[in-house]
C-alpha cells in the first residue's frame, strides 16, 4: 500500500472495526426463545466481545466456523453477529434473501458528522445514494465488459513492466500500488499517475485513511454516548468531522471538476458519466469517491498476493509459462485479444483471489427483518439488526471444495483438458445487492498485469538480508504474513524480476517506446 497509508484503507474497514468492539448500537431484537446459530459461550452483556483477538479477526472467524460448522453466531455487547463459512448458505442468505439482508451497519458519528450525505454509498445503509451509486455504476461496467477500458489497461499493464525492468523489482510492491491506483484513476478522473507519487494520489490517499481513522470506535465519544451529540456548538467531533470533510471536498472537486470541465473533460471517464446523470436535487458526481477506497488497495493487494503466490508455490510457473508461449509467442506482449485462448491465465486470477483474499472476513452486511434459516437440517432464527459476515478466508478455504487449500494452485480450477471449469462461484467479491460492481473492471487488471509479468519475467525469491534480523529474507504465506485487517496485504517482502530473456526485455521496451499515451485516445471520446 501506498507509503502513509493506514494498512485498512478500504472504508468499509471502519463500519467492520466499529462493529468488533461492539459500539454499534444494539438493535432491539430478541430471540424470542428461537432456536440461534450455534457459537461459543457468552457471558452477560458483553457476550463474546471478551473472546474477540486484538487482530487477525479473519483468523478467529475462521477458527470459530471450523469448531461449530459453516454458521455461527456471536453477540457482541447486545449486537448479533453471523459468521458464513459455506458458500451455498452465504448465497440462500445473501442472495436469495436479499431482500432483507442487504443493508449495512453504521455508526452514529460517521453518519452524523463525516458522511452526512451518504456520499460513501458502499459502506452506507440502503439507501437512495446506494441505489443512484450502484445504478451508474451497472452502466460504466457495462463499458468495461464492452472492452472499452481495455487500450488503458494495457497501456498502465506495459508501463508496469517497463518500470519492472528498470529495477530489476527493487520497488515492485510500489509499483503493484501504483499501477492498480492509476488504472483506476485513469478510468475514473482522466488521471494517469506515472510515479505513483503525484501529490493528488497522495491526498486521495490520505482523506481515505482518514475517514478509516474518524470511523474507529475511538475516534469520537458520541459513538458511546450519543445523547452529547445534543450540546451544540463547535464542539471537538463537529469541528474535527469538518476540518475532513473540508480537506476531502477539496480533492474530489478538484479531480471531478479536472474531469468533467478540465483538462480531462474530452474522455468518457466514469466521473464525467456520474456528472451527467446530475440532477438539480442531487450531486451525483460526490458519489465517485467509492472508487478510489473500494477500487485501488484491493486491486494491489490481490498482485502482491499473486507475486507471493509465485514465490512460495512456484511449481505452477512452467506450464502457465508455456501455454502463454504457445498462444502469444516471443515477439510480443500478451493482450486482451489472447484471453478467450488462455484460460491458464484466468486460473491464476481465480487462484490468487481465493487462496488469500482481499477482504478476509468480506464486508458486514446487515439484516433488515428477522429470519429463519435452515441448515444442517436445523432451522435457526437469525435478528433483526444482526451484522452478516460472509467469510472468504473460510468460504475459499473450504476443504470440502478445496483439496490441499493452502496451496497456491490454479490448475484446481482446470478441467482434464486444460479448460476452466464452468462451475466456479467465489466469495472474494461479496454477494448480492451488495456484491463488487467493480468486478469486470478488477478482473481484467489482474489477468493484464498477471500475463504480462508471467510473459515477461522469472520472478524468484531475493537473497536480500533482512535489516530487521541480519539474516537471509525469511519468506511466509502464514496468516502472520498478512495485515490483520480488513482488507489484507501482504506485510512487505522483496521479489527480483529477472526477464526471462535479453529479447523479451527489449520486446517490452519497445512496445511501451511505441505504443499510444495520449489518454484522449486511449479512453473512448464523448458521444454527446
Ligand atoms: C481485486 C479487486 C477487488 C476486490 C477483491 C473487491 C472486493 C469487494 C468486496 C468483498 C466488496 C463487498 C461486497 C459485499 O458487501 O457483499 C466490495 C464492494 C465494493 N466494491 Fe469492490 N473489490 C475489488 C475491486 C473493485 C473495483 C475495481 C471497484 C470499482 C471500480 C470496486 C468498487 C466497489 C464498490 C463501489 C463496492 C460497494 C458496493 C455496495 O456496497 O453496494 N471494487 N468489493
Amino acid at each position: 500500500m501506498f507509503e502513509g497509508a493506514q494498512p485498512q484503507q478500504l472504508a468499509i474497514a471502519a463500519a467492520t472495526l466499529l462493529i468488533t468492539l461492539g459500539v454499534v448500537y444494539a438493535s432491539s431484537n430478541s430471540n424470542s426463545g428461537r432456536k440461534l446459530p450455534p457459537g461459543p459461550p457468552r457471558i452477560p452483556l458483553l457476550g463474546n466481545v471478551l473472546q474477540l483477538p486484538g487482530g487477525h479477526l479473519a483468523t478467529f472467524m475462521r477458527a470459530q466456523l471450523e469448531k461449530y460448522g459453516g454458521l455461527v453466531y456471536l453477540n457482541l455487547a447486545g449486537n448479533p453477529v453471523i459468521l458464513i463459512g459455506d458458500i451455498k448458505l452465504a448465497k440462500e442468505i445473501l442472495e436469495r434473501r436479499a431482500a432483507k439482508f442487504s443493508s449495512r451497519p453504521v455508526v452514529p458519528y460517521v453518519r452524523n458528522h463525516v458522511d452526512p450525505t451518504k456520499a460513501y454509498w458502499g459502506v452506507c445503509e440502503q439507501s437512495e445514494s446506494h441505489r443512484i451509486g450502484r445504478k451508474l455504476t451497472a452502466g460504466l461496467m457495462a463499458d468495461v465488459r464492452a472492452g472499452r477500458t481495455e487500450h488503458l489497461q494495457e497501456f498502465e499493464a506495459m508501463l508496469n513492466m517497463n518500470k519492472l525492468l528498470e529495477d530489476g523489482g527493487k520497488d515492485w510492491f510500489h509499483l503493484m500500488d501504483r499501477v492498480s491506483a492509476s488504472m483506476v484513476l485513469a478510468a475514473g478522473f482522466g488521471m494517469h499517475c506515472p510515479t505513483g507519487h503525484e501529490p493528488e494520489l497522495k491526498e486521495i490517499v490520505y482523506v481515505i485513511a482518514q475517514f478509516v481513522k474518524l470511523c474507529t470506535p475511538s475516534a469520537s465519544i458520541i459513538n458511546v454516548f450519543p445523547f452529547l451529540d445534543k450540546i451544540p456548538g463547535p464542539m471537538p467531533w463537529r469541528t474535527r468531522a469538518a476540518a475532513y470533510r473540508k480537506r476531502e471536498d477539496a480533492i474530489y472537486n478538484k479531480i471531478i471538476t479536472e474531469a468533467v470541465s478540465g483538462k480531462a473533460s474530452g474522455m468518457n471517464t466514469w466521473a464525467a458519466t456520474f456528472a451527467r446523470e446530475d440532477k438539480p436535487e442531487g450531486d451525483q458526481r460526490r458519489l465517485m469517491n467509492q472508487f478510489t477506497g473500494a477500487a485501488i488497495e484491493t486491486t494491489a493487494l490481490s498482485l502482491q498476493t499473486f507475486v507471493l503466490g509465485c514465490l512460495q508455490h512456484p511449481e505452477w510457473i512452467p506450464r502457465a509459462q508455456r501455454e502463454i508461449d504457445a498462444v502469444v509467442g516471443s515477439d510480443r506482449l500478451p493482450t486482451f485479444k489472447d484471453r478467450p485462448y488462455l484460460p491458464y491465465v484466468e486460473a491464476i486470477v481465480r487462484e490468487t483471489l481465493r487462496w488469500r483474499p482481499a477482504a478476509r472476513f468480506g464486508v458486514p452486511h446487515q439484516s433488515t427483518e428477522s429470519d429463519v434459516i435452515e441448515y444442517n437440517g436445523q432451522e435457526y432464527f437469525i435478528p433483526e439488526g444482526s451484522i452478516i459476515f460472509a467469510v472468504p478466508w473460510a468460504i475459499e478455504h473450504d476443504q470440502k471444495r478445496y483439496e490441499d487449500h493452502d496451496r497456491f494452485m490454479p490448475e484446481r480450477f482446470l478441467d482434464a483438458k486444460g479448460n476452466l471449469k464452468s462451475d466456479y462461484e467465489t466469495s472474494a467479491f461479496g454477494f448480492g445487492r451488495r456484491l463488487c460492481p467493480g468486478v469486470p473492471f478488477a478482473e481484467r487488471s489482474l489477468w493484464i498485469n498477471i500475463a504480462m509479468m508471467l510473459w515477461t519475467f522469472n520472478i524468484r525469491k531475493s537473497k536480500e538480508i533482512d535489516p530487521k534480523t541480519g539474516q537471509p529474507w525469511k519468506y511466509d504465506d502464514s496468516d502472520a504474513a498478512f495485515s490483520g485487517e480488513f482488507s489484507a496485504p501482504p506485510f512487505k517482502f522483496p521479489a527480483v524480476f529477472e526477464p526471462r530473456s535479453p529479447q523479451r526485455a527489449e520486446v517490452a521496451r519497445r512496445e511501451w517506446a511505441e505504443c499510444e499515451k495520449d489518454l484522449n485516445v486511449l479512453l473512448p471520446q464523448h458521444k454527446d
